[in-house]
């Protein structure tokens, strides 16, 4: 377990290149910023190159495109599998069917070193039965773990499939993340802020992505457990407030002490 690369992420303080949704953007940067990394959420296609060469991770969040920014996204995400930069992909809502031909698409032409989304965005992917319901995970009985499996073998890469239980797979290791708080859920971001960090997570890991995708899990899920443990109501304003500031000061050993009972 290298909770190191959290102190990792702090002593270098990459810089992650954002295509963020315009709902969640603030959080992003923030929860990037928090936690030691650099973050930069550029637009124009004409510095897309000059960005993305001082960047050491991406993130692309399909949570608000316009689709007269589509060229824009594949040029970035082109860009970054050309200067072998960890690219994250984060499919929001792609069980709607238009959603859905515009990330096939995008995942025929570029390749995601990792997808994080909810079960019903993954299961989406998968092409198994699920029912999603817009931004939110919805309901069904599938096996979570299989889902994110058959994701991580067709696209050759790391799936998160987020929620109480976080499913870890890159086709041939598998592994599941506990931790957490459900007042993850009475946030919006959560998850987006989630993907940016898997971006951060592999910038100071390049050699191992599925260590880098678990210890984002484990590290976020956690700092918020540690953050609702300290709440007395149920306050999603709050929650994030206390969140970004943990996980600017939370210390791999806090984390350590947090999981040793059940890890
Ligand atoms: N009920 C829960 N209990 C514990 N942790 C949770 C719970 N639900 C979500 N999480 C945690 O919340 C974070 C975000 O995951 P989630 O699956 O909610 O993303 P999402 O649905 O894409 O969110 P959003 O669309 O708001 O960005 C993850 O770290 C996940 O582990
Ligand atoms: C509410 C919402 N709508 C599109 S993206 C988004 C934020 C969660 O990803
Ligand atoms: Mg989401």
């Amino acid at each position: 377990m290298q909770l190191e690369l959290l102190d990792r992420i702090r002593s270098e303080n990459p810089v992650i290149f954002n295509i963020s949704n315009y709902i969640t953007v603030q959080d992003v940067a923030n929860g990037l910023n928090s936690i030691g990394a650099s973050p930069i959420m550029p637009s124009a296609i004409e510095e897309a190159s000059e960005m993305l060469q001082i960047s050491s991770g991406a993130a692309i969040n399909m949570g608000s495109f316009r689709s007269n920014e589509l060229p824009y996204i594949e040029k970035v995400g082109q860009l970054a599998n050309d200067l072998n930069i960890p690219l994250v992909l984060d499919p929001v809502a792609v069980a709607m069917p238009y959603r859905q031909k515009v990330v096939t698409n995008l995942l025929d032409h570029i390749h995601f070193d990792f997808i994080r989304g909810n079960a019903g965005e993954i299961a989406a992917l998968a092409g198994i039965k699920w029912q999603a319901k817009g931004i939110d995970a919805g309901d069904g009985s599938a096996d979570l773990a299989e889902v994110a499996k058959k994701v991580a073998k067709r696209y050759n890469c790391t799936v998160v499939l987020s929620g109480p239980t976080d499913y870890i797979s890159d086709g041939t290791h598998d592994t599941t993340v506990t931790h957490g708080t459900p007042l993850f859920q009475i946030h919006v971001g959560s998850g987006d802020i989630l993907s940016s960090l898997i971006a951060a997570f592999a910038a100071v890991s390049k050699d191992n992505y599925f260590e880098a995708a678990r210890m984002a899990c484990l590290i976020f899920a956690t700092t918020g457990e540690i953050v609702a443990n300290e709440l007395v109501d149920e306050k999603p304003g709050s929650f994030i407030v206390a969140l970004l500031d943990k996980l600017h000061l939370v210390t791999t050993k806090e984390i350590a002490d947090q999981i040793t009972m059940e890890d």
